[in-house]
């Protein structure tokens, strides 16, 4: 028997995300009022929330700033002994920032940055979300009600980030952290797009060329419903109360997944998923190379609207689109 590369199984799932607004409270307010998200601690400068299905503290922390944009990004290991396996990893690449005590709903992380420089951690001690008695829910795999406000999303999953160097990121979070590729853009031998995940999800973290060589941006933030039909429901709602929507319900073609894209009030762009897809179980899974040249009308949208050129062009925080062709090409 020849012996087989095994997959590192030292990360678990995409825990939390901090995005930036410099519109705190309308930010908030666009996810509580028509997401359904709740507020579960504040501090001076940030906002955490969680979604009624999320069993952490919290998946998403708003902090105000004078520009949109990502914040930090939050892994959780799969063990704390996985954890110090990948910190050793980490701190090989010389990427490592060392540990932090912790923030509120979690433990001691220890911070590093991917080559493009989006500061991201790595953890294991979370807080559960302690349930008050007339939230809980009778629906027992479910940690709490079903809010009463506006489409209320499910759960966090996943990041999308722009980086000047997708290949660069993509191969920091194969080779330290054991994400596995799963669907790829290239363009003459040049990574514009990966898609990668350590579950079988197609992805908890993708990667997307920055048109411009910018380094460090966000592109979208997704929470997920599973149900295709609530993102007409939510688009109806966003619509009638003024809420941009670059990317109507549509159906990628990479990943197969439901999707809409919107902008928050912040200027972020969130998307917001009716189902996540595939799954992928095979161990052996070989990545989907997609050409740049097939992907319009297939790979972003396999059925709905075509993307409209600031999907491929526009990231927060918001820089001068210098060339629009960089984009496709
Ligand atoms: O060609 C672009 C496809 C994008 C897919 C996603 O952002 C996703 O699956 O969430
Ligand atoms: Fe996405």
């Amino acid at each position: 028997m020849t012996s087989y590369q095994e997959p590192i199984f030292d990360v678990a799932q995409l825990a939390h995300v901090e995005i930036l607004s410099p519109k705190l409270e309308k930010s908030v307010e666009f996810f509580t009022r028509f997401l359904g998200m709740e507020v579960t601690a504040r501090s001076e400068k940030s906002v955490y929330l969680r979604a009624y299905e999320d069993f952490y503290h919290n998946t998403l922390i708003i902090t105000e700033s004078e520009q949109a944009g990502v914040g930090h990004i939050a892994w959780r290991a799969t063990s704390p002994q996985a954890l110090l396996r990948r910190v050793e990893e980490i701190e090989k690449t010389g990427l490592g920032k060392g540990w932090i005590d912790g923030d509120i709903g979690h433990g001691r992380a220890y911070q590093f940055t991917n080559p493009d420089g989006h500061l991201m951690e790595i953890l294991w001690d979370v807080e559960y979300y302690h349930v008050e008695e007339g939230q809980r829910s009778k629906l027992l795999n479910r940690p709490s009600k079903r809010p009463d406000r506006g489409v209320p999303v499910r759960r966090l999953d996943h990041i999308n980030l722009m980086t000047s160097n997708p290949l660069a990121d993509t191969d920091f979070l194969i080779d330290n952290l054991g994400f596995r590729l799963r669907e790829q853009i290239q363009d003459n031998g040049h990574v514009l797009g990966s898609w990668i995940s350590v579950s079988n999800l197609v992805h908890e973290i993708a990667y997307m060329q920055e048109p411009n060589g910018e380094k460090g941006k966000l592109h979208h933030l997704c929470y997920w419903y599973g149900i295709p039909q609530n993102l007409y429901d939510v688009a109806d709602l966003l619509k009638d109360h003024g809420v941009s929507i670059e990317v109507p319900p549509n159906k990628h073609g990479i990943s197969q997944a439901f999707c809409m894209y919107v902008i928050e009030p912040g200027g972020n762009r969130i998307e917001l998923f009716g189902d996540a897809g595939y799954i992928i179980t095979d161990p052996a899974w070989k990545p989907v190379i997609w050409d740049m040249k097939d992907v319009p009308g297939n790979g972003d949208t396999w059925i709905g609207t075509d993307f409209p050129v600031s999907w491929w062009t526009q990231g927060t925080p918001l820089t001068p689109v210098k060339s629009e062709e960089v984009a496709k090409s």
